[in-house]
Order: structure tokens, then C-alpha cells, then sequence
């Protein structure tokens, strides 16, 4: 859905400037819909109502309804506010949303100003902003309007949605104004916001890869594809922890000596008999404590002869032994469906009395590179040629995600060859990963093609690098249209492309975790999109490299991690947290 924003501060007009919108946008015979951000304590109901009470005695939800209206009231109850797009997602679809407040979110926005409210402009602090209505005029380098030019406001917001055309120029063709910033948001173009389009993947992909049966030592790192019930516990007796002599019961303070019955327990080879009340009992580490022993003296600390031990109290009751299924009981889930299995995981598939595994099959990730100007590595590159460095770099990413990577080659900026090879890939792998031809460019045929079989969303997403990623289905199978420049490419794969194939392959979304460092240097971020910096910890601090070039490979190869940049504009200082993520928490 188009959505466009009014924002200001306090007594800047802002509603009487979206109620003139709603009404003149709706009388152009547009469907609009309106989200407002309101205080916290907010409230559309009344104490004593019916639905008041209905609420107050704990209903999730509570649906008011009648012949004209319907009110649908949800408690929050303590969990986290929503974010501004779960609450579009539950909107019917209309013409445009108008979104007043949320002047956070990276949407694009007009800001009313009125110079009675005595705040400064946000405009020129905030990139999201396109215009500005105001009951003054105003020096800023964006479009000014008169508050109250209601029609024309409305012109401008329905072109820069798309809603109307753009006006023809009557003069000569005249460039548009050059823009250094490569993320200008162009009239019309809704940006996806990186959490946006996170999610959207999150709850659309579901396991590809089907299951079989693997022997204990061949399962570390596949997927579980059932919850693994313990069919024993673990331990399966109560045993001893230590080599020592077991008894009943506690012993206070003094010393204390115990007659010794013959025999012993060992592990794998218990005692059979019971032990006498008031008798001790060779046992050794790991053995079934015998009947009648519930406790165990280290043999460290017993003076030992043929027929008798004796020791110092106090022993406390059950000292030095384990109770069977303390740290597994049958019946308990040992492990989950989806665990991707580890070198312990085994030891404790094992424990619980597994000798094979289910687990699901391996992903097949094919890798292809799209480009006329690529070369393989190594060989002769002629005069405008490069060699093609994302194809070594997102094949051994895939490996050390865990999955298999299968080479599909390079493919030349051709539609003909570039569906053979799809189609070609589609039969014998599970997921698809191109890099190039993303975006919308002449010779950008990964995105055409898609969009042609039907299946091609894509999106400009809200994020530096990695701007242009398409995303589409192709004879069922997945397509990841990675962007052409290896910064953005191998971005866009940590960042989407990572959980999306943990989900593919059958185990969760995968988040990765972070740190907050300080920052070994200054920089200053507009807001409306997020940023990855290439960076690296030295000295206690994490260090950017020098260029942002998303072309520039030297700059991954000097980083270990990326640091990243929320949606939001900020002011970076040296010593200011950032958060980095080193590369090894996305599984490099
Ligand atoms: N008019 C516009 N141009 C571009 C936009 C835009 O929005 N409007 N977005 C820019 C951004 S941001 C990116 S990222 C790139 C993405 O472009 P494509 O995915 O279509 O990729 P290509 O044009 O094919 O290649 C871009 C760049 O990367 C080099 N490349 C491609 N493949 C490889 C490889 N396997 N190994 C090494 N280098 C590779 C290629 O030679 C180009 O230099 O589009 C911008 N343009
Ligand atoms: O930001 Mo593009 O996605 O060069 O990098």
C-alpha cells in the first residue's frame, strides 16, 4: 500500500493538515486510510461501558459493531508496541494510507510547521522529509507550501506516491537536479525497510528440503528434523560421582567408622544385593548405587583397612551421587526439531539412546554470477573485463553456513541464456542465489526475467549497500537476485539471504548477535535507511574502513565484521556505542 506521512511538532497543525488531505483526496475519488501515533494511555472506550467492562474483565480483543460502524479495540497487555508496519498489514487496502506521527519510520513525509508553536524546522534534520506546509515562508531546499493550499498539497502527495503522474514539463527537457546521495528516494517509490522486508521473508518461507536417516557420527551439522524424545534417562540409576564407599544416610559431625560388607559396585558391573543398614560398600565412579546406599564418602577421605573405613562428619545425605535422570529424564525432548546439531548434541542424542538421527537434506544452494564483463579468476581478462570475485566469495559462504553449495557458473547479460541456466538450476537445486542485473538497468535481465514469469518481488530496500534486491520463485524454487557489487551482494546474503536458507533448510530464523562497541571514529547518518559499515575491533574499539564503495572488495577482506547503523539518523562521535557484528555471528 502507498503510505505517506505528516509530521511536526507539537501545535504544528499537523491534524487539521491530515484532516483537509483526508477530505480533498477523498473527494478525487481515492480510498484513504489514516494511522495515528497517540500517547500511551490513550483510550477510545469509557469506564462503565459494556466493552469497557468487557475488556476489564481480560478479553484479548473486544469488537465493537453495528449497522454503521466497527471498532476493533486490542489490549497490549505489557508486550512490545507493534511496529508501524504490523499495523498497515492489518489495514484494508486502499488508494493511500496517511500516517500521522511515527516521525521515526523512514516513509516519506510532509512536515507541518506554524511559527506559533516556536520549534525549529525537522526538515532540513530529517531526510524523510519532501516537503513542507507552513503559515510562513521559509527558506529550505525542499518544496514550501501555504498550510492552507490544501489542493495543492494534495497534488504533490499524489504524485509523490504515483497516484497522479508526474507533470509534464512544458519547457525544454531539463535534467533533474543532480544528487550526490545514491538513496534519494525518487517520487513515488516506496522503500522497504530492511526490518520490513525481514520480516516478510520470516513468515513466508517455509522447509524445502526433505528428511532421511542418518547413523549418530555422519549427523553434526544437519538440520533435526523431529524433536528427539529421550527413550532413556540420562543418568539411567542413580549412581556414584565419585570412587569412595557408599552408605545410607547422613553423618554428623566427629568421626565416624563403618564395617565393610565384601563386594563392590562398578560401573557396568552393579552390586546385586542390598547393603545392611549401618554397612559401607566399595562403589566406583559412575556405578549403580547398590540398594540401601543413598550417599558416598570420597575415598580420599577414609582411613581404609581389609573389614572397616573411617572418616571425619559431617556428610550430608545423598553427598557425591547422582539421581537417575537428573540431567535427562525419559520422555523429556532432548533436542528440538530444527536444532542444527552439534559436536555435544551428539553426545546427547547418544546419552538419550539414539544410534541414528532424522535429520532433513542437506539445502543445495546454487550460486551464479550474471554479466557480460565477468571473467573466471585466473584467466585472461581482456580490456573492460573483470574477474568474477562474488562466485568464490558466496559459494564459501554457503559452505561455512553449512549447506551445499553447488557452482552454476557464470551466464553471460543474455535472456536466452539466462533462462536456459535458471530452468538448467531449478531441477537440481533447492534455492537459487544471482548475483548482478538486479536492478532495473538495461542489462538487468535477472529482475526482468523474474517479473516476466510472474514471481518477482522486488524490492528497493532501505539499506546501504544492498539496495536493489530481487526476489522471486522460478519453477518453484527461490531466487535470491543478489545486487552486482560484492559489497552489496555479500551484505544482502548475511543479512537476508542467511536466515532466509536457515528456514529453507528446515531449522529457525536465525538472528545474529552482536555487540555494542564504542566507535573508533565520527560519522553522520541520515536517516530513512540502514547501514552496514565494513569494521573490525582493535584496541577495544571497532574501526570502519576508509570508503563506503560498495565495489571496493579490499575493504571486506580488511573487515571482520560489519557494524551496523540503525533506520534512524545519527550523529557519530568517537567513543559512541555502535553495534558490531562480528563476522563469525553470521557463521563465517
Ligand atoms: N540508475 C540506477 N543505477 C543503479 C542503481 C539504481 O538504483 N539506479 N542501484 C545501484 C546499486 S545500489 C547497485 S548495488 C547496483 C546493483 O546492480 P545490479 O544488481 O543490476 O548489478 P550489475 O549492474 O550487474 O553490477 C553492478 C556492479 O557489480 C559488478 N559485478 C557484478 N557481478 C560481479 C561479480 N560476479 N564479481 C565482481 N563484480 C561484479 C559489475 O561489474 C558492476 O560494476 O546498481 C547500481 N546502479
Ligand atoms: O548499495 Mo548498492 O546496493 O551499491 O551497494
Amino acid at each position: 500500500m502507498k503510505v505517506f506521512g505528516v509530521t511536526g511538532w507539537k501545535n504544528a497543525g499537523k491534524t487539521g493538515l491530515m484532516e483537509r488531505l483526508v477530505a480533498e483526496i477523498t473527494k478525487r475519488g481515492f480510498s484513504v486510510s489514516t494511522v495515528k501515533h497517540a500517547h500511551h494511555a490513550f483510550d477510545v472506550d469509557h469506564e462503565g461501558r459494556d466493552s469497557y467492562r468487557h475488556r476489564v474483565a481480560g478479553a484479548h480483543e473486544v469488537m465493537l459493531a453495528s449497522g454503521v460502524r466497527i471498532a476493533q479495540m486490542s489490549e497490549l497487555r505489557g508486550s512490545a508496541e507493534p511496529p508501524l508496519s504490523d499495523l498497515l498489514a492489518r489495514l484494508k487496502p486502499v488508494d493511500l494510507v496517511l500516517i500521522e506521527g511515527y516521525k521515526r519510520e523512514p516513509h516519506p513525509k510532509i512536515e507541518a510547521f506554524r511559527e506559533v508553536a516556536g520549534h525549529d524546522l525537522m526538515a532540513p534534520q530529517d531526510g524523510t522529509i519532501a516537503a513542507v506546509a507552513a503559515d510562513i515562508a521559509l527558506e529550505v531546499d525542499l518544496p514550501v507550501f501555504d498550510l492552507d493550499d490544501t489542493a495543492r498539497i494534495t497534488e504533490f502527495v499524489l504524485r509523490q506516491v504515483g497516484l497522479i503522474a508526474e507533470a509534464q514539463p512544458t519547457s525544454n527537457l531539463k535534467p533533474p537536479p543532480l544528487k550526490n546521495d545514491c538513496f534519494a528516494l525518487p517520487p513515488g517509490v516506496n522503500w522497504t525497510p530492511v526490518d520490513e522486508a525481514l520480516e516478510a521473508l520470516r513468515t513466508r518461507l517455509t522447509t524445502v528440503v526433505g528428511r532421511e536417516t542418518v547413523p549418530l557420527e555422519l549427523a553434526c551439522g544437519r538440520v533435526l528434523a523431529a524433536d528427539l524424545v529421550a527413550k532413556r534417562s540420562n543418568p539411567p540409576l542413580p549412581n556414584t560421582a565419585v570412587d569412595g564407599y557408599g552408605f545410607a544416610g547422613a553423618v554428623p559431625e566427629g568421626e565416624a567408622v563403618f564395617p565393610l560388607i565384601a563386594g563392590r559396585s562398578a560401573a557396568g558391573v552393579p552390586y546385586q544385593g542390598r547393603v545392611p543398614d549401618g554397612h559401607a560398600i566399595r562403589v566406583l565412579t559412575g556405578a549403580a548405587l547398590p540398594d540401601g546406599v543413598d550417599t558416598v564418602v570420597l575415598e580420599e577421605d577414609c582411613a581404609i583397612s581389609e573389614t572397616q573405613i573411617a572418616f571425619n562428619g559431617p556428610v550430608k545425605h545423598k553427598s557425591n551421587t547422582r539421581k537417575a535422570g537428573e540431567d535427562v529424564a525419559e520422555g523429556d525432548i532432548a533436542l528440538s526439531k530444527g536444532r542444527v546439531l552439534t559436536p555435544a548434541d551428539l553426545a546427547l542424542a547418544a546419552a538419550v539412546g539414539f544410534g541414528e538421527l532424522p535429520v532433513f537434506l542437506p539445502l543445495r544452494v546454487g550460486v551464479l554470477s550474471t554479466g557480460d564483463e565477468l571473467v573466471e579468476p585466473g584467466q585472461e581478462a581482456g580490456v573492460g573485463q573483470i574477474f568474477d570475485a562474488n562466485r568464490p566469495m558466496l559459494l564459501s559462504a554457503i559452505a561455512r553456513f553449512g549447506y551445499k553449495a553447488v557452482d552454476l557458473g557464470r551466464v553471460a547479460d543474455s535472456r536466452v541464456a539466462l533462462t536456459d541456466q535458471l530452468k538448467n538450476a531449478a531441477a537440481k537445486v533447492d534455492v537459487i542465489l544471482t548475483s548482478g542485473g538486479a536492478s532495473a538497468g538495461d542489462e538487468d535481465h535477472v529482475s526482468a526475467l523474474l517479473r516476466e514469469s510472474g514471481a518477482l518481488a522486488e524490492w528497493r530496500i532501505a539499506l546501504k549497500p544492498g539496495r536493489p534486491l530481487a526476489l522471486g520463485i522460478w519453477d518453484g524454487v527461490p531466487v535470491f537476485g543478489l545486487p552486482g557489487n560484492p559489497v552489496a551482494a555479500f551484505v544482502c546474503t548475511l543479512i537476508f539471504a542467511r536466515p532466509a536458507l536457515s528456514v529453507l533448510a528446515g531449522s529457525d530464523w536465525r538472528v545474529p548477535d552482536y555487540f555494542d562497541v564504542p566507535a573508533a571514529f565520527s560519522k553522520r547518518k541520515k536517516p530513512g535507511r540502514r547501514e552496514y559499515l565494513r569494521a573490525r575491533m582493535r584496541g577495544g574499539r571497532v574501526e570502519v574502513f576508509k570508503s563506503e564503495g560498495s565495489g571496493r572488495v579490499s575493504g571486506l577482506s580488511w573487515a571482520e565484521g560489519l557494524v551496523e547503523l540503525g533506520d534512524e539518523g545519527r550523529e557519530i562521535s568517537e567513543g559512541d556505542l555502535v553495534r558490531f557484528y562480528p563476522y563469525g555471528s553470521f557463521g563465517l
